[in-house]
């Protein structure tokens, strides 16, 4: 059984979804300040909370140990880090870039790691590198895995449909080349189900009521062609869904 958190207000939700990344740090480093704290983060709308939950949040901001952060990206697209579709070229001028120049000094981030930017590019052996090269440098586990869910069910670059079977029955690799995403651009790379699988904890988050649908599916309906589901269905206990009102407009409220 999944856990879900609904918010009516916007600011509460962000802030919320911050004290629970909060929370996850916290168990992860316990006091130890050798220890690390590693977090998979998702790309769209994800970057805008983060930034306001965890970079903006007067609360927050201060107990976030970022020196200890090791961050990686659920998925990524595969293009140059100045294009706008790029995950970590969001990530980095929507948090980094405000966090390591708040306050008038230069804070200490996290490490963060990208995909190898010199293979894009290069055709399908190059993007099958990329993949390998990535899951290579994935730890054994991650202490949370921060999900989003597209309109379609699809989470990380999972997508739901036949002609995407080898990605979501991918029970080997860590991370897999994606070479027809239905959503630009083409080719990605994506975490694996069994990545997910093992972390500690997962929380997706969905705003918005371009996401009503699609939640009523996931939440209720509990279709289990979607790549969302199967992340429910696999790890429910670890499950922790963030849902605004307009996103949970179809799902009672004694759910
Ligand atoms: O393409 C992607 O979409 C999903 C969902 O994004 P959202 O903007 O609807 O929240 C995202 O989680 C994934 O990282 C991204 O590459």
């Amino acid at each position: 059984m999944v856990k879900l958190q609904r918010f009516a207000e916007s600011n509460a939700l962000v802030h919320e979804f911050g004290k629970y990344i909060l929370e996850k740090q916290d168990s992860a480093l316990a006091g130890n300040s050798h220890a690390v704290f590693n977090i998979a983060i998702s790309g769209g709308s994800m970057n805008k909370v983060l930034y306001e939950g965890l970079v903006n949040d007067k609360d927050t901001f201060p107990h976030i140990k970022w020196p200890q952060w090791r961050i990686f990206f659920c998925d990524e697209r595969l293009v140059p880090f100045e294009d706008p579709l790029s995950n970590y070229g969001q990530f980095k001028k929507t948090v980094l870039d405000p966090l390591v120049h708040k306050g008038d000094q230069l804070n200490l981030g996290p490490t963060v790691y990208t995909i190898n930017q010199s293979l894009i590019g290069g055709g399908e052996t190059a993007n099958k590198k990329i993949a390998e090269e990535y899951a290579s440098l994935l730890p054994a586990s991650f202490d949370l895995v921060l999900l989003g869910c597209g309109d379609d069910g699809h989470t990380c670059s999972l997508f739901p449909g036949e002609e995407f079977n080898y990605l979501v029955e991918e029970m080997t690799r860590k991370v897999v080349w994606c070479y027809n995403s239905p959503k630009p651009p083409s080719n990605r790379i994506t975490i694996t189900l069994p990545v997910i699988a093992d972390a500690k904890n997962v929380c997706f988050l969905a705003r918005g009521s371009s996401k009503k649908d699609i939640m009523h599916d996931v939440l209720i309906i509990k279709n289990s062609e979607l790549p969302s589901v199967l992340v429910n269905e696999m790890i429910g206990t670890r499950v922790t869904w963030f849902l605004d009102d307009a996103a949970g407009a179809l799902i009672p409220q004694d759910c």
